[in-house]
């Protein structure tokens, strides 16, 4: 009989579980952060604290062990005003920091995915 395909780890782990998650956002804010065409939202920000409150958020929602505490994604974006294009630069800057951090592709494209489903709540608000 065919032996079963064993099970894939949480998506946290294929992202190199802690390390590899923190790595991959300070990327990725560190770069939303200072281009010219997404820089607008991030003025005044405290960015340790905020890379540190989306690593917690990812690791949740990655299966990883970790408890979101910060606020629900539309609230945390109120008032920001969030363009198609402001979320489409940060997008290209996850899949970079995904990239150079040497995660897979199906392991990137199921990240992608996800963050892709909380677009709506996080654009014109
Ligand atoms: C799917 C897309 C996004 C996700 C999952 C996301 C996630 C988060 C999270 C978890 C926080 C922290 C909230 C808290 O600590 O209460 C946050 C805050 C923030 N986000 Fe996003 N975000 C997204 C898109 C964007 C985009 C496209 C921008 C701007 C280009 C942006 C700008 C900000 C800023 C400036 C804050 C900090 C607000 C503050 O501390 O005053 N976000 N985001």
């Amino acid at each position: 009989t065919p032996t079963p395909a064993p099970p894939k780890p949480p998506l946290f782990v294929r992202l190199g579980g802690m390390p590899g998650l923190t790595a991959v956002v300070d990327d990725f804010v560190s770069k939303v952060s200072v281009d010219p065409r997404s820089k607008r939202t991030f003025e005044g920000v405290n960015l340790t604290r905020l890379k540190a409150s989306v690593v917690s958020h990812v690791c949740a929602l990655s299966g990883g062990p970790c408890k979101y505490e910060g606020d629900p994604m539309a609230l945390a974006h109120q008032g920001m005003a969030i363009s198609k294009e402001e979320l489409s630069v940060m997008g290209h800057y996850v899949d970079q920091a995904l990239r150079r951090q040497g995660v897979a592709p199906e392991d990137r494209e199921e990240l992608e995915s996800m963050l892709d489903k909380l677009g709506p709540e996080v654009l014109n608000k």
